[in-house]
């Protein structure tokens, strides 16, 4: 349906109001989680090395490296999924299998859930749960940003100064798929933690500001194992056909790179106020500021 005329100056009304309440009601919600939830692994809210797989931690040893260039990171990798998409693994199968576990436990308790975005009805926010300060924070700035200073330089990848970190879930009787899409992020990082599930394939197209070709490259998750991509390259994940998929989302902002262009619609970003991290925009070196345009 085509609406026009005050029909849709409501709509966008509601929208930005929605927009402008996100900010509040997650703090409302991070509060609440914080003084009443009782984790499961509480070890699993503070990053160590060993929750990491060693083919990643040698990787970024040797990003961090004064020799390392790109060519020989990319050669380090050595498994590219589609244009630009390079593909290794991030995790150990044991906190994989914790964080899932994690996850299920606070799904089951009582207390308030915000959803990642409008595609996802079943995700959690994982600033909310309170894994950004000493998990998500340290895994952007000491391992996820050597790699992408090297293989996205233009694109930000060397100024990820904020994140925006969920994990999606797909189950048969609730979210089966995501439709084709580009991020709210210069670099994606996207982590399969398993469990078991037939189908759900990944695939990406075209980087959202190209012609399109109609193409698409074909993506098998496996679990442990993560994708590094461009924000603005589109994807979209096909319908799972049985089980459970799990996986865990960080999308990485740089200030520098969308205080000039919102990647959402393409102006120069018209700021309103917001909580934490906001939407990676910032005024006065603060980042606490969202787009508002639609
Ligand atoms: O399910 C996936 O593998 C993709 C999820 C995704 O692209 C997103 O949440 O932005
Ligand atoms: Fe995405």
């Amino acid at each position: 349906m085509d609406i026009s005329g005050p029909a849709k100056d409501n709509k966008l009304e509601v929208e930005l109001n929605r927009r402008k309440n996100l900010g509040p009601d997650s703090i409302k919600r991070r509060r609440e989680v914080a003084s009443r939830y009782k984790p499961l692994h509480r070890h699993l809210y503070k990053l160590e090395d060993k929750f990491l797989s060693p083919k990643f931690q040698e990787l970024v040893e040797y990003a961090r490296s004064h020799h390392a260039t790109k060519e020989g990171l990319v050669k380090a990798i050595s498994s590219e999924a589609a244009e630009r998409v390079y593909s290794f693994p991030v995790f150990t199968e044991d906190f994989c299998r914790e964080l899932i576990e994690e996850l299920i436990h606070f799904e089951q308790s009582d207390l308030p859930k915000g959803r990642p975005n409008t595609m996802n009805n079943y995700g959690i926010l994982l600033n909310e749960l309170g894994f950004d300060e000493e998990f998500l924070t340290p895994l952007r700035e000491r391992y996820l940003m050597p790699l992408s200073r090297l293989l996205f330089p233009t694109e930000g990848g060397g100024d990820l100064d904020s994140h925006k970190a969920f994990v999606v879930t797909y189950k048969m009787e609730e979210d089966l798929d995501l439709n084709y899409h580009y991020d709210n992020a210069e670099v994606t990082l996207n982590v399969s933690l398993g469990k078991e599930f037939i189908d759900g394939v990944l695939y990406f197209g075209d980087m959202r500001t190209e012609p399109r070709r109609e193409k698409y490259t074909k993506y098998v998750h496996k679990p442990t194992v993560g994708l590094l991509h461009r924000g603005q390259h589109m994807h979209g994940a096909m319908p799972i056909s049985d089980g459970e998929r799990y996986n865990l989302i960080i999308w990485m902002r740089s200030s520098k790179v969308r205080n000039k262009l919102c990647p959402m619609c393409d102006q120069e970003p018209e700021l309103v106020k917001s909580v934490g991290y906001g939407d990676g925009y910032t005024r006065k070196e603060e980042l606490v500021d969202v787009c508002s345009t639609l």
